[in-house]
């Protein structure tokens, strides 16, 4: 893969689509500003529909309906195998679903050119091993997506680098090496990297799984503070005291299914099937 491939991946951009949308509304009818932004708050960032997924003769998602709205903290969690980082991978394209559709920001993915140059530009993913360039120092880093993938020049990406290194709590770390790093350190400018890109949904792939315990605590405090600036976030977590008390929506999936959701407290205190209870049995 080459540079910009692996970075435009890994990161994503700003959109047009809901200027686009928001374009076609007015030519039916004239709608007052303020009326198209209520509008645009309440539509769904991200909507899955009857999305299936196999690899081979293996069904891994079997029909998942999703919708996630702007600002929203949705938590997936389930056993090894259920399907979680497919979802996930589905969603930004790094895998192409079967059937179903999904709707990023408006915009249908139908899994040409055209999408993916999109899609860079609306979701963020950061991922279990924090893929930092090594041969990199942090700040470049954060700065390569946006000079690469959006044209932004360097002396505005370092600056925005700059702001988003101290967002994680890393302000000082700018010339450091990945290497010189905490693996939470490192986990905190993979996180940096994404919103760089401003994108409007960030998805987290299981991003505290590979870090020693005592640094979980600061990667976990920088996606609260990205939920209270209102990030749209979807997470696939085993930590489950977060996906209790910081999300706003738990997502439980089974084979390939969702098998049960809703609010945290709901469904950490009442499980409606035996398979979240014995699930939740073990890992509480
Ligand atoms: N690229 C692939 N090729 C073949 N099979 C795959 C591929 N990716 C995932 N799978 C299979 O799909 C199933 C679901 O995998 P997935 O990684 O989505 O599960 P998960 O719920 O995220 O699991 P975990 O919690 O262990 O990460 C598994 O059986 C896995 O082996």
């Amino acid at each position: 893969m080459s540079l910009l491939a692996e970075v435009s991946a890994l990161d994503s951009a700003s959109s047009d689509a809901a200027v686009s949308e928001k374009a076609a509304v007015t030519e039916s009818a004239p709608v007052s500003d303020s009326a198209l932004d209520t509008e645009s708050a309440k539509a769904p960032l991200v909507s899955l529909s009857a999305l299936t997924k196999s690899f081979g003769d293996v069904a891994v998602l079997k029909g998942i309906d999703l919708e996630v709205r702007p600002g929203e903290v949705v938590s997936i969690i389930g056993r090894s195998g259920s399907g979680k980082s497919t979802l996930l991978r589905c969603i930004n394209q790094l895998e192409q679903h079967d059937g179903g559709a999904i709707h990023v920001a408006g915009k249908l993915l139908d899994g040409s050119e055209m999408d993916a140059a999109a899609l860079a530009q609306d979701v963020g993913m950061v991922f279990q091993s924090f893929n930092l360039f090594p041969h990199k120092r942090v700040g470049e880093n954060v700065m390569l997506a946006p000079m690469l993938v959006k044209g932004v020049a360097r002396d505005i990406a370092e600056r925005e680098a700059r702001e988003m290194l101290a967002k994680v709590g890393l302000g000082e770390k700018f010339d450091a090496w990945p290497s010189q790093l905490s693996g939470g350190q490192q986990q905190r400018v993979a996180i940096a990297r994404a919103l760089a890109m401003h994108p409007k949904v960030l998805l987290c792939d299981e991003i505290t799984s590979a870090l020693d315990p005592e640094l979980v605590g600061d990667v976990l405090k920088v996606l609260e503070q990205l939920k209270r600036e209102g990030m749209t976030l979807i997470l696939v977590t085993h930590e489950m005291n977060f996906a209790r008390d910081v999300g706003d929506r738990v997502i439980f999936m089974h084979q390939g299914r969702v098998h049960e959701s809703g609010d945290p407290a709901t469904l950490f205190a009442n499980p409606a099937t035996e398979e979240l209870r014995q699930f939740l049995g073990a890992v509480l």
